[in-house]
C-alpha cells in the first residue's frame, strides 16, 4: 500500500528500543509495534530522529523494517535522512521492497537559503525515485532550517512523489492556515498535513486544517482520540482530553536526548519496552525526574486510566 495525500489521522513514531548494552531490543519493537497496531491509529513512522536512527548500521535497519512490515498491517513510513543520498536511496529501496508504504526526509543542517532546500528534495526525490512517496519533515528545532509556506509550495510543485508534511515548527499554527490557503486558491496541490513537535499543539493545528498527528508522545491513544473527537466538530471534548495530558506533555517535550528519555521510561513503565536506555550517545533520568513524571502521570490518571500504571 503506497502512502498518499489521503491519509489522516494519528501516524505515532516509534522509538527503537535497546539493551543496556546498546543492543537492538527486537522483542520489544515488535510488543511496540503490536502495541501502536491496536491503539487506532492509522500508520506507524520508524527510524526517524526519535528513533536514533542516525545510531543505526543499515542492518539493523534493514531487521527493524522487516520486523515491522511482518506484523503492521497500516502505512510503514520509514526515516532514511543521510548525510549522502547513497546511504538514503539504499534505504528507501530496500524499505520499500520490504513493504514500506513510503520514506521520511529531513533537511541535512547546512541548507541555508530557499533555493537551496528546493534544491536539496529535487536531489533527494530524484535519488529515492519518482516511485517512492515521501514526507516531507519541517523541524527547524532540530534541524535548523526553516522552509517558509513558499518554500513548501514550490518542493510540492516539483515532486510529485511528496504526499506529506510533516510539520514542527513553531510557532507554526499561521503556516498551516497559509497552505491550506494555496489549495484552496489551486495554488498548491493537496496534500497531507501531519503534526509533530510532540502534539504540543496539536488541539489548535488540528483547528486549523491538519490532518492529525505525526509524533512521538507516548499515549497515542490520547493523540487519536483527540484527533477523532477534533474532527468531528467536538471541541471542547477534544480540548478537555488534550488539557488533561498537557503537563505531561510539555514535560516530554524538552528537546533532545532528555525528552526521548522521558518517553522511553514512561513506554518501559507501560511494559511496552523493557529497557529505557539510548544508544550512546544517550541520556537517562536521574531520581528527580521519574518522581515528576510519576508524579505527572499520576495526574493524568485522575481522568485517563489509560495513564494508570503499576507501581515502580
Ligand atoms: N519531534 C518529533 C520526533 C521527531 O521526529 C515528535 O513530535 O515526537
Amino acid at each position: 500500500m503506497s502512502l498518499t495525500s489521503a491519509i489522516k489521522g494519528v501516524i505515532p513514531i516509534s522509538p527503537t528500543p535497546f539493551f543496556a548494552d546498546g543492543r537492538v531490543d527486537m522483542d520489544s519493537m515488535a510488543r511496540l509495534t503490536d502495541h501502536f497496531g491496536a491503539s487506532g491509529v492509522d500508520g506507524i513512522t520508524i527510524l526517524g530522529q526519535l528513533g536514533e536512527a542516525p545510531k543505526l548500521e543499515f542492518q539493523e535497519a534493514r531487521a527493524i523494517v522487516e520486523l515491522v512490515a511482518k506484523r503492521f498491517t497500516q502505512p510503514i513510513v520509514v526515516g532514511v535522512s543521510a548525510p549522502g543520498f547513497a546511504a538514503m536511496r539504499a534505504l528507501a529501496r530496500e524499505a520499500m521492497e520490504l513493504g514500506a508504504s513510503g520514506v521520511m526526509i529531513g533537511p541535512p543542517n547546512t541548507l541555508r537559503t530557499d533555493d537551496q532546500i528546493v534544491g536539496y528534495y529535487r536531489q533527494a526525490a530524484e535519488a529515492i525515485g519518482p516511485d517512492v512517496p515521501f514526507v516531507l519533515q519541517d523541524y527547524p528545532l532540530t534541524f535548523s532550517v526553516v522552509m517558509t509556506p513558499n518554500v513548501i509550495k514550490r518542493i510540492v510543485g516539483e515532486n510529485e512523489n511528496c504526499v506529506v508534511l510533516k510539520h514542527e515548527d513553531w510557532p507554526g499554527l499561521d503556516k498551516i492556515t497559509a497552505l491550506r490557503g494555496f489549495e484552496k486558491d489551486g495554488a498548491m496541490r493537496h496534500i497531507a498535513i501531519l503534526v509533530g513537535n510532540g502534539g504540543l499543539f496539536l488541539d489548535f493545528e488540528m483547528e486549523r486544517g491538519a490532518d492529525g498527528a505525526n509524533t512521538g508522545y507516548a499515549f497515542p491513544e490520547m493523540l487519536v482520540d483527540v484527533v477523532k473527537l477534533s474532527a468531528a466538530g467536538k471541541r471542547d471534548a477534544a480540548h478537555d482530553l488534550f488539557d488533561a495530558h498537557l503537563p505531561y506533555l510539555r514535560y516530554e517535550q524538552q528537546q533532545g536526548p532528555l525528552g526521548l528519555a522521558v518517553r522511553k521510561w514512561v513506554y518501559m513503565r507501560r511494559g511496552l519496552i523493557a529497557c529505557d536506555a539510548q544508544r550512546k550517545p544517550g541520556a537517562s533520568l536521574n531520581a528527580a525526574a521519574k518522581g515528576e513524571v510519576e508524579y505527572l502521570l499520576s495526574r493524568i490518571a485522575r481522568t485517563d486510566s489509560r495513564a494508570v500504571l503499576k507501581a515502580a
